[in-house]
């Protein structure tokens, strides 16, 4: 792991019509890394889930850590408050960014830039890239069809069974928690 204190890379939603559920979950992100000591890097958007996650993050004293394109600066609603917003040119920037400053990776229910962001990291851990822990919060379901699917492609021979057990599918916050810092083997 190297790096103290841990930092947490957390791809979420960025879409504001999500049920309040899943703005409830990322605050409860937020707060349980914060408790753990820990820091977020995230997409730098003070809207919707990605919001949620910042704000409850600071309010438990962790670092907040922004990554986002100039493009998106407006759109996106850029977090004033981060302690560092990186402003990048590019998505592939942004993305680099968040790798290089993230010790793990957990994706709570999100869109397809959620889902995107997941299987670059995903993709990129199997092909044995990179060796950091890459984690899914599924508390409700939202990606059951996306994973069996992935499961059936083992099954087609398509991907290997060690790709798909490369991604930790967590059902609450503190199992999520727990497997993006493992215990030392
Ligand atoms: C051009 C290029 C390399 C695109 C790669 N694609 C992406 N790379 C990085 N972040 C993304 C990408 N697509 C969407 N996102 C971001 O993912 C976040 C969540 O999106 P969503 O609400 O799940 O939908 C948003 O901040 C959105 O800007």
């Amino acid at each position: 792991m190297g790096r103290h204190p841990l930092a947490l890379c957390v791809y979420c939603g960025s879409n504001d019509n999500v049920p309040r559920s899943y703005l409830d979950l990322a605050d409860d992100v937020g707060a349980g890394l914060a408790t753990r000591g820990w820091s977020l890097v995230w997409g730098g958007s003070s809207a919707a889930m990605m919001g949620a996650l910042a704000r409850s993050a600071r309010r438990g004293g962790a670092r907040t850590v922004g990554v986002i394109p100039q493009g998106l600066v407006n759109l996106e609603k850029a977090d004033p408050e981060a302690d560092d917003l990186v402003v990048v040119n590019t998505m592939r920037e942004r993305k680099r960014e968040m790798d290089e400053r993230a010790d793990a990776f957990l994706a709570l229910p999100g869109g397809l830039g959620t889902c995107e962001e997941l299987f670059e990291i995903w993709t990129s851990r199997y092909l044995n890239m990179h060796q950091k822990p890459v984690v899914v919060l599924d508390p409700d379901d939202h990606y059951a069809g996306l994973l069996e699917w992935c499961r059936e492609l083992a099954g087609r021979g398509f991907t290997s069974q060690a790709a798909i057990d490369a991604l930790v599918v967590a059902r609450t916050v503190d199992e999520a928690l727990d497997a993006c810092a493992p215990p030392p083997s």
